[in-house]
């Protein structure tokens, strides 16, 4: 089903597990920041209406998507959270760079996955346009952030 079959927003909380004692990493991409800050707000107030302590969530900063693995290891190495949930916005421009970035953001996040024991959650949106990305940060298809943390709650506690 696409996106467009479905609100990113919708979760179920009596799927969730106890998250009181869970802490979450959030590691935010700078390059379109009216987009990654929303898909931010999304994934925190989700977390913390589902349990999470404020004290509990531990945000860095990344410059872009591309950097998303590296500060994902690097937080999961210093800090040891329950899951961490990486967050992008790659928007197509003139060249083949949107593929380059996508795919190595995609894979670096993979690959901590599937080496480490810490989930990280692919919050990455790749969009051809602007007005697609809004559409998946809190407009009409709902938030990614949303959905991102309740599959980071999910995933630790698996
Ligand atoms: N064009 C976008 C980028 N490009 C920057 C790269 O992610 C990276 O920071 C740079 O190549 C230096 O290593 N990043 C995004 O997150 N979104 C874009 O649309
Ligand atoms: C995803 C990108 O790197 C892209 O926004 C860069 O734009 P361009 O391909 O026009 O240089």
């Amino acid at each position: 089903m696409a996106t467009a079959g479905k609100n990113l927003s919708d979760y179920d909380k009596d799927e969730l597990p106890d998250a009181r004692q869970m802490r979450i990493g959030l590691v935010v991409s700078q390059w379109n920041p009216e987009i990654t800050e929303a898909l931010y707000q999304g994934a925190r107030s989700t977390l913390l209406e589902c349990g999470v302590s404020d004290g509990n969530l531990l945000r860095w900063d990344v410059p872009g998507s591309f950097e998303l693995p590296f500060g994902c290891k690097k937080m999961i190495h210093r800090e040891q959270p329950d899951a961490v949930i990486a967050i992008g916005s790659v928007i197509r421009g003139e060249t083949p760079h949107f593929d380059f970035v996508c795919q190595a953001t995609a894979q670096g996040i993979q690959e901590l996955n599937l080496r480490g024991e810490v989930p990280v959650i692919f919050c990455v949106l790749t969009d051809n346009t602007l007005q697609q990305a809004r559409d998946r940060s809190g407009g009409r298809h709902g938030n990614k952030g949303a959905e991102a943390a309740v599959a980071a709650l999910k995933m630790a506690a698996l």
